[in-house]
């Protein structure tokens, strides 16, 4: 069975390699922004969306979590984490000199990325920020009387014809982005087999409670849970009110986690599950688009 995935396009965004890596035979369309592709996925227009989560140098993708947290009840079905090479792409047509760019054009967690290289090599430049840096390569191609240049990829280069007036600007090595699944549908992806599988879980504390924190997080130890990941998020309801957005290293069983969720309860916290799911690493995963990866 094909499963329709969507994605944040257009074609040569990160989104759409790690769509490709986690499901190579998978009919996939593209979506302009990170809640459009979202929407999809709730209205079941597409079986699976795959957004952008997290990144190594960057963080939380700030815009994914709050959509999964406060617009939409989509389950966390899957994680891909996919390396990630930030380049600076011009025009064939331009000079790749980088005292001739005037402008940049990215999605801004890789303008995040890049920002010390930015600010080194092309400090007058001025920053424009697009839905994706597939968009901003897009951009690039579609304007080539301008002195522009992209951050993105080598399959973007590829896809908009573009030259590397320089490779690999990313500010530290070891950059990675996780990417996640979501979805409603009741069509499970064929999924390679994962070595590692994770929950989350978005917890509220109860006001005025002190050492709330401290009890919940002694919920996950005294199990010998180990968390991945805790982060506040703004509950949008006044200032001081946050979530807690909590990644344990366990797939939901029916002993240790529902022990821990019912312990939070009791402490008054409120606990919702967005998901839990395989974790997939793009370089285990056998076909991970390195062929198009590579440079022309
Ligand atoms: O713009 C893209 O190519 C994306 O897929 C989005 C995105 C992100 O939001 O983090 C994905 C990976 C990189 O970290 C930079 C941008």
């Amino acid at each position: 069975m094909t499963m329709k995935v969507g994605y944040l396009g257009p074609q040569g965004s990160f989104t759409e390699v790690a769509a490709k890596a986690v499901m190579p035979d998978s009919e996939r369309s593209s979506f302009p922004t990170i809640p459009s592709c979202m929407e999809a996925a709730a209205k079941q227009e597409v079986d699976i969306a795959v957004v952008p989560l997290e990144n190594a140098i960057e963080g939380s993708v700030n815009m994914t979590l709050d959509y999964l947290i406060h617009k939409h009840e989509l389950p966390i079905t899957a994680e891909v984490t996919v390396p990630i090479e930030q380049h600076l792409l011009v025009h064939p047509g331009r000079d790749k000199n980088l005292d001739q760019i005037t402008d940049v054009y990215s999605h801004p967690q890789a303008i995040a990325q890049c920002h010390e290289f930015i600010q080194r090599e092309l400090p007058n430049a001025s920053i424009h920020y697009t839905n994706s840096t597939s968009a901003a390569a897009l951009e690039i191609q579609e304007n080539p009387d301008r002195s522009a240049a992209a951050v993105a990829n080598l399959l973007a280069a590829q896809t908009y014809g573009l030259t590397p007036a320089k490779q690999n600007i990313h500010d530290y090595g070891n950059n990675h982005t996780r990417f996640v699944l979501v979805s409603d549908s009741k069509k499970e992806p064929v999924l390679k087999e994962a070595k590692t599988h994770k929950t989350t879980m978005v917890i509220t504390l109860p006001s005025d409670y002190s050492g709330a924190l401290h009890q919940v997080l002694s919920a996950f130890s005294w199990r010998k849970l180990n968390l991945t990941k805790i982060e506040s998020r703004p509950m949008k309801t006044g200032i001081g009110n946050y979530f807690f957005v909590i990644d344990v290293e366990k797939e939901m069983d029916e002993v240790l986690l529902p022990g821990v969720i019912a312990e939070v309860e009791a402490l008054g916290c409120g606990v919702r599950v967005l998901g839990s799911y395989p974790c997939l690493l793009s370089s285990d995963i056998d076909n991970t688009n390195k062929k198009e990866l590579s440079p022309k």
